[in-house]
């Protein structure tokens, strides 16, 4: 029997910089064909869970597992299952959109040949082929995201980790985006990825957490989450957060 491992399993991951606590100890499983919203507000330690999840920064406790393959044990085969596009595109951005590509093909063993036919594909399907001689430096904050992305998709992984996708990027990008994931779930890739944007998370995703903290709040599906509300109230309640009394910043009213 085989036994099916989730695509993500995070047990007891755990982070501290200086005295901050950033992440207190997360636990999830993300069931392979899953579309996961990781939901927080600012400085929940959504970025620092995943950039742990996907083995870009070690955790003080804890461990992360890409169906089955531990993320900091065995390396090469969980990133060889796993693309990322984290937080920022942290990207060699000297580089035009097809030359960082065929670099991150390259670096990854790929066949020439396959990275060139691949590269080209999802420059156009991106919108990004008419960006031609343009280096990624000089790219707009979307177009870096959709190049991130095509970076991410560019071996064909089954776990996509994507660190706010939809940040700083024009409802049609956005659009685009959500295509390219939607249709990837649907051929059985499973996608993670963290937002602040309740809307996004509620239309896409099969399953959502909600991070504040450094810990997971609400974790489950869509609709068990929910609980026949909307998510942004179920957010609000959970993350809480002050309320204007109408008093303040009364300078500003003529
Ligand atoms: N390299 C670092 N050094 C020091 N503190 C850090 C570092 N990275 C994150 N933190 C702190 O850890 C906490 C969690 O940050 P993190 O970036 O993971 O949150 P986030 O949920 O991704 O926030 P945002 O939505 O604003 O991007 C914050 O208090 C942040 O200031």
């Amino acid at each position: 029997m085989t036994v099916e491992h989730p695509a993500l399993a995070l047990r007891g991951l755990a982070k501290r910089f200086d005295g901050t606590i950033a992440v207190a100890g997360v636990d999830l499983d993300v069931p392979a064909g899953s579309f996961y919203g990781l939901l927080g507000p600012n400085g929940a330690g959504k970025t620092t869970t995943l950039s742990m999840a996907v083995g870009l920064l070690r955790p003080d406790a804890g461990s992360a597992q890409v169906l089955g393959h531990d993320v900091w044990q065995d390396p090469v085969t969980a990133k060889r299952l796993l693309g990322v596009m984290p937080d920022g595109v942290r990207l060699f951005d000297r580089l035009t959109g097809a030359e960082l590509l065929a670099y991150n093909g390259l670096l990854r063993g790929m066949d020439p040949a396959v990275v060139d036919q691949r590269a080209a594909e999802l420059l156009d399907v991106l919108a990004l082929g008419d960006a031609g001689r343009t280096l990624v430096v000089d790219y707009s904050a979307g177009m870096k995201k959709k190049i991130g992305l095509a970076c991410a998709l560019l071996h064909g992984p089954r776990l996509l980790v994507l660190d706010e996708p939809f940040e700083a990027v024009d409802p049609v990008s956005a659009a685009l985006i959500r295509d390219i994931l939607t249709r990837y779930a649907a051929g059985g890739g499973t996608v993670v990825f963290s937002s602040h944007v309740m809307e996004v998370v509620e239309r896409l995703c099969s399953h959502v957490a909600i991070l504040a903290q450094g810990v997971i709040k609400r974790v489950g599906t869509i609709d068990e989450v929910r609980g026949g509300r909307s998510l942004e109230q179920v957010f609000v309640e959970v993350v809480g957060g002050r309320t204007a009394t109408g008093e303040e910043l009364s300078w500003l009213s003529r």
